[in-house]
């Protein structure tokens, strides 16, 4: 199966797939600068923690690019614009903010314009290669964990899509089918954007991996009576005591997990780690359009005038992770 190219640099614009518009249509787009790179973030066209990084640094590169100054003061005033504007397209994952730093970094210590823009488009460069790189080793020392027979479950997306890479826990699952081992995946839909229901069961299908698709609600049915052997779930980010958070329902699965006596391990690059912060209460929870939850697919499904949360993410604490499998190995929570 040809490898997913969520996010493709072509030196003066971005290449993203579409991932609203997956699993019906397979559309491409080409953003020509950091405003449309910002709009595809915040609208998740482009979205999954690694692949939000590295789409953050090729639109800073881009937006760089585009500004006409030789002058390096007026150039990092102008820069200051363009970085802020990725930054303020989501919250919640590590890898964004990973890359605004360092692409903040390489401008404040360039020594004239035109080196700024060639070293962003390099360090983008490199981002990418790294989270490619990353997930390839996360795939191969998470695979070792599951075992022939074993039934996992998975909560969201987290594939090629979400890391331009070969994924985090999906990664994961896909490397452990690919060395012939006989499982099967329970993928909750992942309410309310269905990231599972359209992505996840698009990539499976993809790989001709089997898996049932369920309902989130539907997750501790499954695991009561040992029917999970183990669930394998992403991060958008870790705090320093291991406490993680992931997209909405996570915590419910986790608790769920811990109930029946089922491992229940985080896959993510060390870029999703967060030295800085102790533990999950400083994590940012992104909230998001009601709209998203009283609509299903552009219909209206509940009435209007009414109260609506939409957390996009939750906080698992430590004691319910068994351990992270990163590129560096399964670290221990
Ligand atoms: C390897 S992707 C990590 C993470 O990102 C997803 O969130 P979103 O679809 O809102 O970008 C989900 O939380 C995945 O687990």
């Amino acid at each position: 199966m040809s490898s997913i190219k969520p996010v493709e640099w072509l030196g003066d614009r971005l290449m993203i797939i579409d991932q609203t518009r997956l699993p019906q249509h397979e559309i491409y787009l080409e953003l020509a600068d950091v405003h449309q790179v910002a709009e595809a973030i915040k609208s998740l066209k482009v979205r999954g923690a690694p692949s939000i990084g590295v789409a953050a640094a090729y639109g800073i590169a881009l937006g760089a690019q585009q500004i006409e100054t030789q002058d390096l003061e007026e150039f990092r005033k102008a820069y200051k614009n363009v970085s802020a504007e990725i930054a303020a397209t989501r919250p919640t994952a590590r890898n964004l903010f990973m890359a605004v730093e360092r692409m903040d970094d390489i401008v404040g210590r360039a020594p004239d314009v035109i080196s700024a823009k060639d070293r962003l488009a390099a360090e983008a460069e490199k981002i990418h290669d790294a989270e490619i790189e990353s997930t390839r080793l996360i795939a191969q020392n998470g695979a070792a964990l599951i075992r022939d027979g074993d039934t996992i479950l998975t909560h969201c997306n987290t594939g090629p899509l979400a890391t331009t890479g070969s994924g985090t826990a999906l990664g994961v699952i896909i490397e452990a089918f690919r060395q012939g081992k006989k499982i099967e995946v329970l993928a909750t839909e992942t309410r309310p954007l269905c990231q599972g229901a359209r992505l996840t069961a698009w990539e499976l299908r993809r790989e001709h991996v089997p898996f049932r698709l369920i309902t989130d609600s539907m997750a501790g049915h499954f695991m009561k009576g040992a029917r999970v052997d183990m669930v394998v779930v992403g991060a958008d980010r870790i705090a320093r005591n291991g406490d993680t958070a992931n997209k909405i329902g996570t915590y419910s699965i986790a608790v769920l997990a811990h109930e029946n006596g089922i491992p229940f391990y985080i896959a993510a690059p060390s870029t999703t780690f967060d030295q800085r912060i102790a533990t999950g209460d400083e994590i940012v929870i992104e909230e998001r359009s009601p709209d998203e939850v009283t609509h299903l697919y552009g219909k209206r499904t509940a009435p209007e005038g009414i109260e609506v949360c939409n957390p996009a993410f939750d906080v698992t604490p430590a004691n319910y992770i068994t351990g992270f499998i990163t590129e560096n190995g399964i670290l221990k929570s």
